[in-house]
């Protein structure tokens, strides 16, 4: 018999481990409260598909994600993708900020074996509960030799997403994960992962960024853009130390002239700014709604506000340079 690829699945909690009171229990329902070896044996299909491991990281609703999780996660990972003994890793997560850690790991994992993070919409105690297909859908992709390579993936509905790129949609539906527009990778179908597109921009292996010795990364937030926007959320957080802000902007990342005057203040004071935007979807031109030059800016490209905030805490690790700022937000 073939040997079957050895996955281990790292349990970080979320609504995949979550329970409610009653079958029909779609919201209200607690996240996080079920085991890594009961998530195993809920689906005994996936003694099939791989050889499978389980490790309880974390046990929380990924609403509180943080900063000191992704380290410790990261580090994990890496540890354990060095191992000759372990083939592929699929991560069970909230789904809430499901797409910031997939592309925080998308960044910082040093090896081209799989990474899956998968969650669920519904709690395992709900009718027609989704975490158990997609927690199997998520191992045979990472015991597949179609997945090696292509960067960390998200499993969910049946589909295959780029870390980069895809997004939480809707509050609640089961086919909330999409990638609008540039496109999600594939499909799992009929026990086989099915790519059609590959991940254009450099990850894992081909980033430049290594946390392997790192205990925190650097304070960046996100000050979000509305009409008759009061600058005081941006004063307050550069007030508060932030190195980097994250403007989510309106459009094409426009600034209000209120909250340009502190923009171009705390650039002043070395702190770095980048242009992104709320709209979700679409490129934030460069010296479009803004001279980014004159002003010594970065605009995000398609980068959500979210993951720009990812990808400029990293790029603090390394400079604090925009022009190299810049360049990594077109490289990544
Ligand atoms: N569907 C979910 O997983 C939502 C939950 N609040 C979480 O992110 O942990």
């Amino acid at each position: 018999a073939e040997k079957l690829a050895r996955v281990t699945i790292l349990a970080t909690g979320g609504t995949i481990a979550g329970s409610g009171a009653t079958s029909t229990t779609t919201v209200g329902y607690t996240a996080a409260t079920v085991g890594v070896e009961r998530l195993i044996a809920a689906v005994p299909e996936l003694a099939k598909v791989a050889d499978v491991k389980g490790e309880q990281v974390f046990q929380i609703a990924s609403e509180n994600m943080s900063n000191d999780h992704w380290l410790k996660l990261a580090k994990r990972v890496n540890t354990l993708l060095a191992q000759q003994d372990v083939d592929g890793i699929v991560i069970t997560h909230g789904t809430d900020t499901l797409e910031e850690t997939a592309y925080f790991l998308d960044l910082t994992v040093k090896s081209k074996k799989p990474v899956v993070l998968v969650g669920a919409m519904r709690p395992g105690t709900a009718l027609s509960a989704d975490g158990p297909i997609n927690l199997y859908n998520a191992v045979l992709l990472a015991a597949s030799q179609e997945a090696v390579g292509k960067g960390v993936l998200v499993a969910m509905n049946d589909q295959i997403h780029a870390a980069r790129d895809v997004t939480k949609t809707n509050t609640s539906t089961p086919d909330s994960f999409k990638t609008p527009e540039l496109g999600m990778l594939g499909y799992i179908q009929g026990n086989k992962p099915y790519f059609y597109h590959l991940p254009a921009r450099k990850n894992t292996v081909d980033t430049e960024f290594d946390i392997s010795k790192l205990e925190a990364l650097p304070q960046v937030d996100i000050v979000y853009g509305y009409a008759n926007v009061n600058p005081v959320a941006l004063n307050a957080l550069v007030g508060a130390g932030a190195k980097g802000i994250i403007h989510a902007g309106v459009g094409d990342g426009s600034l209000a002239s209120s909250v340009k005057t502190g923009l171009v203040a705390a650039r002043k004071q070395g702190v770095l700014i980048v242009r992104s935007s709320r709209v979700g979807q679409g490129i934030v031109a460069r010296n479009g709604e803004a001279n980014d030059d004159e002003l010594d800016f970065v605009a995000s490209d398609t980068l959500n506000p979210q993951k720009a905030r990812i990808l400029l805490m990293l790029a603090l690790t390394k400079t604090s340079d925009t022009k190299q700022i810049q360049r990594m937000f077109y490289t990544y």
